[in-house]
C-alpha cells in the first residue's frame, strides 16, 4: 500500500541557489517544492514549507516550534512517516533535538543538501528521494530519529558533521552508520539500543558551550557568573580533565547551582572519572561535575535543555546522562 509521507521543509542549502558572484542565498519560493513530482513514485508526499531559514539562524525554541508544528499535523491527519529538509550547520542538534522530545509513532528522518538547488551534482534531489524511501520503510520503525545523507542512515544521537564541503559529510564517529539505500531496498545494520523521551512545554534555558584549550584564561569563564545562566556545558581534554586555572570559576558555578556537564573534545570514546591530579577527571567528578556518556558538546547542550525541564538536581541529571 503506498505509504503517507510528510515533508517538513525548514531550509539551508538544499533550499538555496548560487548566484553569478558564487554567493549562496536562500531562494523566495522553496526549491525542495520542484522535487515534489520525483517523489510520488515512492511515496503519497504531503509537503509543507514551516521555515525558510539558512541553519545557522536555528534556536531550539525554533526546534521547539517545529516539534508542536509536526505533532498538531498529526492531531490534523495520520502519516507513515515525516522527513524534514535542514540546513546542515545545525542539523545534528535538531535532529537529536526532535529524538529527545517528538511524540510521534512513525519513522522520522532529517536531511538537507551540502550543495545548493542550482549546481551541478546537487545532492538534495537524491537526499529527499532517499530519505521519502527510509521513512516509508517499515525497518525505519523505533530507531529513533535517523539522519539520511548520501546513500547512508544515521543514528540522530550519533551522527555529526564532519567536513565543511564534502557530500558524505555526515558521520557517526563512535559506531558508523546504522544502515545502507540501496538501489532498490534500504537495509539496516544495527540500531541504537537506548531510546530517551521528554516530556517539555519549552526550550529557552540558557545554556552556553565552552571548550578547554592549553593556558585557558580564567577570565574566559568568569563573565559567566553575571550571567544569567541555566547550566553549562564544558568540551575537556582526552578523558575529561581541565586546566587547574578554570576550577575556582567552575566551583562558584556549583555553589550558585548551575549544573555543568562534562563532554570531551575528542569525537571517539566518552567521559571518565579517571585521572586524580588538579583539574582531573576524578577531581571533577568530586566536585559534582556532570560526565556526559559520549554525546559531542553541541548535543550534550540540548540534552541539557532538554533534562532542565525535568530536574536542576545534579545528581538526578547525572543519572540522565549515563542513560
Ligand atoms: N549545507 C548547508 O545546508 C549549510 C548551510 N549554511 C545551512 O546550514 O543552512
Amino acid at each position: 500500500m503506498t505509504k503517507k509521507i510528510l515533508v517538513v521543509n525548514t531550509g539551508g542549502t538544499i533550499a538555496m541557489s548560487v548566484d553569478d558572484t558564487e554567493g549562496v542565498k536562500p531562494l523566495d519560493d522553496q526549491a525542495v517544492n520542484k522535487i515534489l513530482p520525483f517523489l510520488e513514485r515512492y511515496a503519497d508526499v504531503t509537503m509543507k514549507n514551516v521555515l525558510n531559514l539558512p541553519s545557522p539562524h536555528m534556536t531550539p525554541k525554533i526546534m521547539n516550534d517545529l516539534r508542536l508544528q509536526i505533532e498538531e499535523a498529526f492531531r490534523q491527519e495520520q502519516y507513515d512517516g515525516v522527513v524534514i529538509t535542514h540546513g546542515t550547520d545545525t542539523l545534528e542538534e535538531t535532529a537529536y533535538f526532535l529524538d529527545l522530545t517528538l511524540s510521534v509513532d512513525v519513522p522520522i528522518v532529517v536531511t538537507g543538501a551540502m550543495r545548493s538547488s542550482n549546481e551541478l551534482g546537487a545532492d538534495g534531489p537524491v537526499n529527499l528521494i532517499s530519505s521519502v524511501r527510509t521513512a516509508a520503510d517499515p525497518g525505519s520503525l523505533n530507531k529513533g530519529v535517523l539522519v539520511v545523507f548520501n546513500d547512508e542512515i544515521h543514528a540522530a544521537c550519533h551522527v555529526t558533521k564532519t567536513h565543511t564541503s564534502n557530500v558524505a559529510t555526515f558521520q557517526s564517529p563512535q559506531y558508523g552508520p546504522i544502515g545502507t539505500i540501496a538501489k532498490k531496498s534500504v537495509q539496516y545494520h544495527h540500531a541504537p539500543l537506548a531510546r530517551e523521551h521528554y516530556t517539555i512545554s519549552h526550550a529557552d534555558g540558557n545554556v552556553p558551550l565552552i571548550k578547554a584549550v592549553a593556558g585557558m584564561d580564567p577570565s574566559w569563564l568568569q563573565f559567566l557568573l553575571d550571567q544569567p545562566i541555566d547550566g553549562l556545558v564544558i568540551e575537556a581534554f582526552g578523558l575529561g580533565n581541565l586546566p587547574p586555572a578554570i576550577i575556582p570559576t567552575l566551583q562558584q558555578l556549583l555553589d550558585r547551582g548551575i549544573p555543568i556537564v562534562l563532554v570531551s573534545r575528542c569525537y571517539n570514546g566518552q567521559v571518565q572519572d579517571v585521572y586524580d591530579y588538579e583539574g582531573g577527571g576524578r577531581k571533577l567528578k568530586e566536585m559534582g561535575i556532570i560526565f556526559s556518556n559520549g554525546l559531542n558538546g553541541q548535543k550534550a547542550r540540548i540534552k541539557l535543555i532538554v533534562t532542565l525541564q525535568k530536574t536542576r538536581d545534579f545528581q538526578e541529571l547525572q543519572k540522565l546522562f549515563d542513560q
